[in-house]
């Protein structure tokens, strides 16, 4: 019996269904009684010869049998309304506070000094099969426990009165049956958990597989991954025997503790019957209440097994529930301007949570309104987490980022977060139609406003030689399109949302160069009123910038534009010089 605080709080959400659920429950029981004191009296009637009842008493227990019929099935269909209920309440809970965690959360520590980074599998795993487990704890466990604690106690007050002999055998054997148990529960819980930890691990190391097939397959590493998901996959099995174990260990003791007291409230009460003090009837009646009485301590027992999984999954679920947000969003201000805003970065310093040195050390500069502002620098300059910053995936820890004056933080998280649309090397595309993906940023666009964004994106003929056109559907993450097509339709996307800053970090990466150069070109006249910033590896996405800001190892090296920077030698010289060498010397 587990009752984790975070299942009675999602318990909480239907209590209405549960109470419901549980009150049917009970009644289901009570036609269990209410047969069995029928058959006592039936038996007890041909015991003596007296058949005169007995048509009605069988009528009876047949209209009890019917009744029960109908009663359970009314109590299934509440029991999965409640848990459906508190499922769809959990699950919402649950991604909307995903949302406010942001991508930050995956990889960052897990809960618990010394955390293991969150996996995105792991997450799939508590949302989907933690979820699942905590209906079936609700909707099937938690009703009969109710039942369990108070319908017992009734038939011992029942036979009290009718044959108070019987509860010698009963009483500890009830005891026996529902606390014994208890003694292994720590054991329990500790074996669920590690339990749902190996089964989230799996969840996720499938996943990673899955989406790393490509990379395993050229690095010939598919064996190996498979030889240690096998691994992953005997670990789960031994897990899953271990819980076993100490489950089956409980069962057993609630299955000795029902035999023995229906077997000793039986003997106890044909002592009584030969004996002469108790009427046939009450005999008959201790006889088959004493089966009824652990009848809910039976149904208890199975329906556990049913509810195990959400019990192991509840730590991992709270966990997730009251993860907090790297950033915290106490700003109000809408992001909202009469224009294009001017965006300023103010002495910014920042350093991931645990790394030793910052990766951004006084970072000053400013990207005018209006205007496309480039930001340049070699391999882990430091140019991603600016972004981050301004996206506030996380806060600065000294200098501040305004837009049009105002501390980034002042602004309210979600409106600030529409006002920047992003466009980055790692797209996103759903396994749905080409419009209904663009229509992702603005569900009310109209088909010319696709095609319109699309054609600036320089990817609208490719959609309209499709035989579907825009009713295209394309593969899971966009998988039926090349690189640069997926890279063109998230730019069509970004434009549609008609943001007021455009942040386009490797966005035409995978395009070809001469392609790149036309699109960046057409995209910034698009772009006109907004204020654009674009990461770019290749220098020609970036050289018709107004203003480029060199990053090198966390600092500004040096701002300026394309001909002045590349005459003053340094940093962004170098970066023009390896553009040359990589290309065989085609100017840049
Ligand atoms: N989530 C993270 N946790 C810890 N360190 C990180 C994280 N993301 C990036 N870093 C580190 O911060 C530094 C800057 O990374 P960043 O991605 O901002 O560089 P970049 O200039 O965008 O590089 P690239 O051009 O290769 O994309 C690197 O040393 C990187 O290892």
């Amino acid at each position: 019996m587990i009752a984790h605080p975070e299942l009675r709080r999602a318990a909480l959400r239907a209590r209405r269904p549960l109470l419901a659920a549980t009150l049917l429950q009970g009644a289901v029981t009570l036609t269990h009684l209410a047969q069995a004191a029928l058959l006592a009296v039936a038996l007890a009637d041909l015991a003596r010869g007296d058949t005169g009842r007995l048509p009605w008493l069988l009528g009876a227990v047949l209209a009890v049998v019917a009744v029960r019929a109908g009663l359970a099935v009314r109590q299934r269909r509440t029991a999965t309304r409640a848990g459906a209920r508190a499922r769809v309440a959990l699950r919402d809970e649950l991604l909307a506070r995903l949302g406010r965690l942001g991508p930050a959360h995956l990889n960052s520590s897990g809960p618990g000094p010394g955390g293991a980074p969150v996996r995105a599998g792991a997450v799939r795993t508590t949302l989907v099969d933690g979820v699942e487990g905590v209906d079936a704890y609700i909707s099937r466990y938690l009703p009969q426990l109710l039942v369990t604690l108070t319908v017992p106690p009734l038939v011992l007050a029942v036979l009290a009165a009718v044959e108070p002999v019987a509860l010698l055998g009963l009483v500890p054997a009830l005891l026996l049956a529902l606390c014994g148990p208890r003694a292994w529960d720590r054991l329990l819980a500790r074996r669920g958990r590690e339990h749902w930890d190996t089964y989230e691990g799996l969840g996720a190391d499938y996943l990673e597989a899955l989406q790393g097939m490509p990379a395993l397959r050229a690095a010939g590493a598919v064996g190996r991954t498979r030889e240690r998901l096998e691994e992953r996959s005997a670990a789960l099995h031994r897990a899953t025997v271990a819980k076993l174990r100490v489950s089956l260990a409980g069962t057993g003791i609630t299955d000795l503790a029902i035999q023995g007291g229906t077997a000793a409230a039986a003997l106890l009460a044909c002592q009584s019957a030969v004996t002469g003090s108790t009427a046939a009837t009450g005999t008959y009646l201790a006889l088959l209440l004493a089966s009824e009485c652990f009848r809910p301590v039976r149904d208890l027992a199975r329906e556990w097994h049913a509810g195990y999984l959400g019990a192991s999954a509840a730590d991992g679920i709270a966990a997730l529930r009251t993860a907090e947000p790297a950033v915290r969003d106490t700003g109000t201000a809408p992001a909202h301007w009469p224009g294009p805003p001017e965006l300023r970065f103010e002495n910014v310093e920042f350093a991931y949570d645990g790394a030793k040195d910052p990766v951004l050390r006084g970072v000053s500069f400013t990207a005018r309104a209006g205007r496309t502002t480039a930001i340049v620098g070699p391999s882990g300059a430091g140019k991603s987490t600016l972004l981050a910053l301004l996206l506030r995936h996380h806060d600065p820890q000294g200098g501040r980022i305004t837009l049009d004056g105002l501390p980034t933080t002042g602004y309210a998280l979600d409106s600030l977060r529409r006002s920047i649309a992003v466009v980055s090397q790692e797209t996103y595309l759903f396994h749905a139609t080409i419009a209904e993906n663009l229509r992702l940023a603005r569900p009310d666009a109209t088909d010319g406003e696709l095609a319109d964004a699309a054609r600036v994106a320089g990817v609208h003929d490719e959609i309209t030689a499709l035989p579907d056109g825009y009713a295209t559907v394309l593969g899971e993450r966009g998988a039926t399109l090349s690189g640069g097509q997926r890279q063109r339709l998230a730019l069509a996307r970004a434009l549609l949302a008609d943001a007021p800053v455009l942040v386009l970090d490797e966005a035409t990466s995978s395009v070809d160069e001469r392609r790149e150069a036309d699109i960046v070109r057409e995209l910034l006249n698009a772009a006109g009123g907004r204020t654009v910033l674009v990461v770019a590896h290749r220098l020609s996405a970036v050289r018709h910038a107004d203003r480029i800001v060199v990053l090198d190892r966390g600092r500004v090296d040096a701002v300026g534009e394309h001909t002045g920077l590349a005459e003053a030698g340094g940093v962004y010289a170098r970066l023009v010089e390896a553009g040359h060498a990589h290309r065989g010397g085609v100017a840049a």
